[in-house]
């Protein structure tokens, strides 16, 4: 079986990159969304993205940009993985012919499968809670609102931390988990302890169902 991705978003410096990266994530995330208190320019994304190691996977997050915004942070950092986070349809996210993750906004009600089949050309639904604002709040969903058959791979976020991913990556096993909120001393400001203490606690989960695949 192989382990959880883990994917930290919101970074904005250096440090943090270096923190993400020495705990073992596995992508790191630039929000291009203005009205966020994580905004970086392309630009800006392109010189943190430096310091990442080969096998580590920048991530470019995007809510409702136009087609120019995209194609200037593609062109800043043009093996970047892109993450629609607003209202785009499919036809906006296969645009750039690039692999991409489409955003659910969870709530009761919300028809996942359905959701999965519009965006079957995702490389996976990302799972986050319904807030004000599109995402990066610090909420979680209720877990129980996803289907067991979901056919496309599912990366668990919405108000993750070191407290309850544990469990999150047991009930829904996830292909991948990303968090922004929950690893933060401010917005857009990591803390390297809590960073290392997820990703240490995905560990654990894993190692668990590891366990429990050999009993
Ligand atoms: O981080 C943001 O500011 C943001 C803004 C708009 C849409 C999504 C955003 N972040 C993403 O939201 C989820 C959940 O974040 P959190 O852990 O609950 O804070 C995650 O994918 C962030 O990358």
């Amino acid at each position: 079986m192989s382990r959880t991705r883990i994917k930290i978003c919101g970074l904005t410096r250096e440090a943090d990159v270096l923190a993400a990266v020495a705990a073992g994530a596995d992508a790191v995330g630039f929000v291009f969304y203005a009205k966020s208190a994580r905004f970086v320019s392309p630009a800006r994304a392109a010189e943190l993205a430096r310091l990442l190691p080969p096998f580590v996977t920048p991530v470019g997050l995007f809510v409702n940009a136009s087609e120019a915004e995209v194609q200037a942070a593609l062109a800043a950092l043009p093996n970047m993985l892109l993450q629609f986070h607003g209202d785009e349809s499919a036809a906006d996210c296969e645009r750039y012919g690039r692999p991409y993750l489409r955003a659910a906004r969870m709530e009761p009600g919300f028809d996942l499968l359905d959701y999965a089949q519009q965006f079957s050309t995702a490389q996976a639904i990302l799972l986050d809670a319904h807030v004000e604002g599109y995402g990066g709040g610090g909420k979680v969903f209720d877990w129980s609102l996803i289907p067991k058959n979901v056919p496309s791979p599912v990366v668990l976020s919405g108000g993750l931390h070191a407290g309850n991913v544990l469990t999150g990556v047991l009930q829904v096993r996830p292909t991948a988990v990303d968090v922004s909120s929950g690893v933060e001393q401010a917005k857009g400001l990591k803390d390297a302890a809590l960073i290392q203490q997820f990703c240490a606690a995905v560990r654990e989960a894993d190692a668990e169902m590891a366990r429990q695949n050999c009993a």
